[in-house]
């Protein structure tokens, strides 16, 4: 069994920053469980373009408040605590954190630990 905590995570590589975001990752590939799982914050009033075109993402929120909008469509969702969104068709979307934004992600398969968004918003993929 792993046990890790959050004050392990930060100050650390594991902790990853972003223009709008900080991602402490809890478990990575190396944990070969078969996902990966993050505590992020995103920042108050900023607004991020994602596609994650290698990996399906599960976000769960549980401080603040974001809109979500996909692009295909065009459709909104207010996201609050206790809301859980999953881009389980790859959309192209964008993160408007309405307030600090805290969520638990998880990501298949894993993330290998640095990954940061391109142009394109995509994380590179999985070795
Ligand atoms: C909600 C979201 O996708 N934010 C970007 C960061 C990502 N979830 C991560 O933790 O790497």
């Amino acid at each position: 069994m792993k046990v890790k905590k959050l004050e392990d995570i930060i100050g650390t590589e594991k902790e990853v920053s972003d223009d709008n975001w900080v991602s402490r990752r809890l478990l990575l590939q190396e944990d070969n469980v078969g996902f990966s799982l993050h505590d992020t914050v995103l920042t108050a009033g900023t607004e991020t373009y994602i596609w994650y075109k290698h990996h399906i993402e599960a976000v769960y929120c549980i401080e603040g408040e974001a809109e979500i909008e996909t692009v295909e469509n065009g459709e909104t969702y207010r996201i609050t605590p206790g809301t859980m969104y999953c881009l389980d068709n790859h959309e192209k979307h964008y993160v408007r954190a309405i307030t600090n934004f805290r969520v638990v992600c998880v990501f298949t398969p894993a993330l290998i630990g640095d990954e940061v968004h391109d142009e394109e918003g995509v994380y590179r993929a999985p070795e």
